[in-house]
């Protein structure tokens, strides 16, 4: 099976500082992974190669058809609608409601037909379990609710894969495993997930593959990696 996500010889640059070094990886349909490291070790770096915020300077890097080494800006709205990306601080627009945000995001990516935006809204909704929320604005809801809302307009164009950065940084634990539990649900049904955490419950929860950024370098669990990772009760 061809993967999803593709990188070789990945080199990842913030200005002239070289974060992360030769990584090659692969990701295929259905995984769920998360993305460890310390405090500027080049997590979000490497989320932001494959989303496009960050250009690919050297090495190759292939996101669902796109070659994002030889990538032009045009392109990148493309590249994002086959991607769900989620944020630590929600990002929602706080001047409208739950539903207008995410018929915003519909709207931006060619959908036309009222009917069609309204359904997709409210299956999204129904999804993340927020079917009651449409109506309400984002200071209205709780922290967890809000990145509910989030992970909604995520799912709205069927990603291929989720992108997450942090994703329960700001909630508190309980609220952690029940956002935790969403993403797990959403990856049953198909969609690979890529998770950057400071969380090392959830690796003790969830035993999946795992990459660290480490010393400039992309370790990874994967049997066939063959590196083990000094992580505590992993
Ligand atoms: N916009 C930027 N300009 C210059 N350097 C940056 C920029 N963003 C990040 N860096 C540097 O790149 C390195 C990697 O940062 P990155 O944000 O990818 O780490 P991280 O593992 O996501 O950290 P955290 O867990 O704190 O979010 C750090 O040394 C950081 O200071």
């Amino acid at each position: 099976m061809y993967p999803i996500i593709h990188i070789k010889g990945l080199n990842i640059y913030q200005g002239d500082k070289l974060v992360l070094k030769n990584i090659n990886f692969n990701i295929h349909r259905g995984e769920f992974i998360f993305l460890i490291g310390k405090t500027g070790s080049g997590k979000s770096s490497l989320l932001k190669t494959l989303y496009g915020e960050l250009p690919c300077r050297f090495g190759k890097v292939q996101v669902a058809e796109f070659s994002l080494h030889t990538i032009i800006p045009a392109q990148l709205p493309f590249l994002r609608r086959k991607l769900g990306i989620i944020f630590q601080d929600f990002q929602l627009l706080t001047d409208r409601t739950v539903e207008e945000n995410l018929a915003f995001v519909l709207k931006a990516t060619g959908w036309k037909q009222k009917t069609d935006i309204k359904n997709r809204v409210a299956e999204v909704l129904m999804k993340v379990g927020l079917d009651w929320a449409g109506k309400k604005m984002p200071y209205q809801l709780s922290g967890g609710e809000q990145q509910r809302t989030a992970v909604a307009r995520a799912l709205l164009n069927d990603p291929v894969v989720l992108l997450a950065d942090e994703p329960t940084g700001n909630l508190d634990p309980e609220v952690a495993n029940e956002i935790l539990n969403l993403f797990l649900e959403i990856n049953k049904a198909g969609t690979a997930v890529l998770m950057a955490t400071h969380n090392y419950d959830f690796l003790d929860k969830q035993h999946s593959r795992v990459l660290k950024c480490e010393d400039g370098y992309l370790l990874d669990t994967l049997p066939q990696a063959n590196i083990n990772l000094n992580i505590p009760n992993f």
